[in-house]
């Protein structure tokens, strides 16, 4: 029985099959940092402001394009695709973008490397031009979770499986979905039975709805499911409940901000002295910024907590730079790793040296790795620069070496950290105050302790970055804090829901944010459902108790920001207590509820 994700699946396929697929041995996923680096390379090339819509500041340009071109992926749309589409009568690309996906894939190419999007895609695509190729797996039955927040690039690898044989079951909520924004179809589980005509054919198809809640008191399914039937449905939603506690349900109303936290930092005491666990109490928001006064009341009443958040050791500085070199081992032509560790450690190639390395190699076609020799020769290159292309060379050829004699990552490390090799450890303890981290000597130890527990460097490299890109598990001494769309398929005891203002949830620019990146699928588009959901999902976190509140006054950025309450309470039918009159100095005070 093998256990993953689709993503790590396409990925296995791939390494199995990169030749099919168009890559060369050792080709390397990006993180995605790396990502982001090539695509704002690619934004100077391509001209945006050919595109009126893209008529904005670099940063939002970048992000645009960036957005867009991900939709593509998550809809099954590659580069020849993309192609067809700008082709056809009814395009939904434009040519700036269609260019600006194009060179990105150049680039991606002539590094041997992929992005988390192109998995499904390059997968499927190898597989229907070399269909033998599916039955590698051996794959008699198909079991896929949270099927909801599929995408169509991962229903089309799907689809693979099924289309050769293997039979399928699919476990979901319509009421969960919370990603079209990513490209997940909002109306999957109840279409899956017709997206496979091939099992309907054989076997037919078998829905189980299943009622039973195990989680939450009957009260709090009671109320998730007033949130979920008030979008359109077939079919009413009804949770039946099985645990024998009672529920509680508050909605509290606040003048500020910092009444708000203080409030919730007194329950939370109050909470934990009954005897609960901190892990078992989640304080969660639409919005990071609305919890900032509840991590600081956190913070003043020493409780401790801990915020869900792309805070893997993978994604630290030191191990991102020392993955980088690894990465260069087993693809020394991966420019963008090459350029983040050319000056890491300082070896005297700065940016300057960078930037001729970099345009030799747009001039000559060749990669960066290939320019480095060009630039150690050249005319005009100085000594320092030149000895530290020198030994950056000798480093990268020893690690090509290591890779093709097979030795073990740990060793690979050992080299990039030690005197022996590139000394990198030595520069990060040189740098202490200067820039890195002050625990960038322990996230050093830890990475090499992990490391030390691998025997493939390849698959290794493939998994952190997927395991990277994948939620934290949260941890059982500490509150948890987090955005609500970070809390799927976790539960806690007590949940509050805070940032319930109508200026933040639903939120105002979600419609427009999913009319501008759904255009495959636009039936949710103009509408709140997705926020129900979310709030949906929020509610049905909690076991025993849950709060929503509501801050007449917020400083998110520092100036007062006043806002009605959500529309969900009424929707709830929950009735907030009456506030004092709006008041400055009533604003400021820490205990008004
Ligand atoms: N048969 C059972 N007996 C007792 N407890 C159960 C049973 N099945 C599930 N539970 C408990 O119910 C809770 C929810 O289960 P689980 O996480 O599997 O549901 P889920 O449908 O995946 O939830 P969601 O998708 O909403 O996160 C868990 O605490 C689990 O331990």
């Amino acid at each position: 029985m093998r256990f993953g994700t689709l993503h790590s699946l396409a990925a296995s396929y791939l390494r199995k099959n990169h030749t099919l697929a168009g890559l060369k041995k050792g080709w390397t996923i990006l993180s995605d940092d790396e990502s982001e680096n090539i695509l704002k390379e690619v934004i100077d090339i391509v001209s945006p402001e050919e595109d009126k819509r893209l008529r904005m500041s670099q940063h939002g340009k970048f992000r645009r394009v960036r957005e867009e071109i991900a939709r593509l992926k998550e809809n099954g749309i590659g580069i020849h695709e993309a192609a067809s589409n700008l082709a056809s009568q009814h395009r939904t690309i434009t040519p700036v973008i269609f260019e600006a996906y194009k060179e990105y894939e150049i680039s991606k190419y002539r590094m041997n490397s992929l992005d988390f999007g192109d998995l499904a895609i390059r997968a499927v695509r190898a597989m229907r031009k070399n269909p033998e190729t599916v039955y590698q797996f051996n794959i008699c039955h198909l079991l896929v979770d949270e099927w909801q927040d599929t995408n169509k690039a991962q229903l089309d690898l799907v689809n693979m499986f099924v289309d050769a044989g293997s039979t399928l079951s699919v476990v979901g909520d319509d009421d969960q979905s919370l990603y079209a924004f990513r490209g997940a179809l909002p109306h999957l589980m109840e279409e899956t039975p017709s997206l496979f005509p091939k099992l309907s054919s054989v076997a037919g198809v078998e829905v189980v709805t299943l009622q039973t809640n195990r989680r939450s008191a009957s009260s709090i399914l009671d109320l998730a499911c007033v949130v979920a039937n008030q979008n359109p449905r077939s079919q009413k939603k009804t949770l039946i409940g099985h645990i024998g506690v009672p529920g509680v349900i508050e909605a509290k109303a606040f003048v500020s901000d910092r009444a708000e936290g203080q409030w919730i930092a007194g329950e939370v005491k109050k909470i934990v002295a009954g005897g609960t666990p901190h892990g078992q109490v989640a304080i969660l928001s639409r919005n990071r910024i609305t919890l900032k006064n509840v991590e600081k009341a956190l913070i003043s009443d020493n409780i401790p907590h801990l915020w869900r958040g792309n805070c893997s050791l993978i994604r630290r500085s030191v191990s991102a730079d020392v993955m980088s070199y690894l990465k260069l081992a087993i693809n020394p032509h991966l420019d963008i790793a090459f350029r983040r560790i050319a000056g890491r450690p300082s070896r005297g190639l700065g940016p300057s040296s960078v930037l001729s390395i970099s345009q030799y190699m747009a001039d000559t076609d060749s990669t960066l790795y290939e320019a480095l020799s060009w630039f150690i020769e050249a005319e005009g290159t100085s000594a320092r620069a030149q000895a530290g292309a020198r030994s950056l060379a000798t480093h990268i050829a020893w690690l090509e070496n290591a890779v093709s004699e097979d030795l073990p990552p740990r060793e690979i490390v050992e080299y990039v950290i030690s005197s022996k090799g590139v000394n990198y450890k030595e520069w990060i303890r040189s740098r202490k105050g200067k820039g890195e981290g002050d625990d960038s000597l322990v996230v050093l130890a830890d990475f090499c302790d992990l490391i030390s527990m691998q025997d493939d460097l390849q698959e290794f490299l493939i998994m952190a970055e997927l395991s990277a890109n994948a939620d934290e598990d949260s941890e059982n001494g500490r509150v948890h804090m987090g955005t609500l769309h970070g809390c799927k398929g976790l539960e806690w005891d007590h949940v509050f829901i805070t940032g319930m203002e109508a200026n933040n949830f639903p939120s105002p620019n979600a419609s427009k944010h999913l009319r501008r990146w759904s255009p495959f699928d636009t039936r949710d588009s103009s509408t709140v459902f997705e926020e129900r959901r979310l709030l949906h999902v929020g509610i049905t976190r909690a076991r025993k108790g849950i709060v929503l509140s509501y801050t007449r006054g917020r400083r998110p950025f520092g100036k007062m920001v006043m806002s009605p309450e959500s529309s969900f309470f009424k929707e709830c039918g929950l009735h907030l207590p009456e506030l004092p009159p709006v008041n400055r100095a009533s604003d400021q005070s820490p205990s008004v509820e």
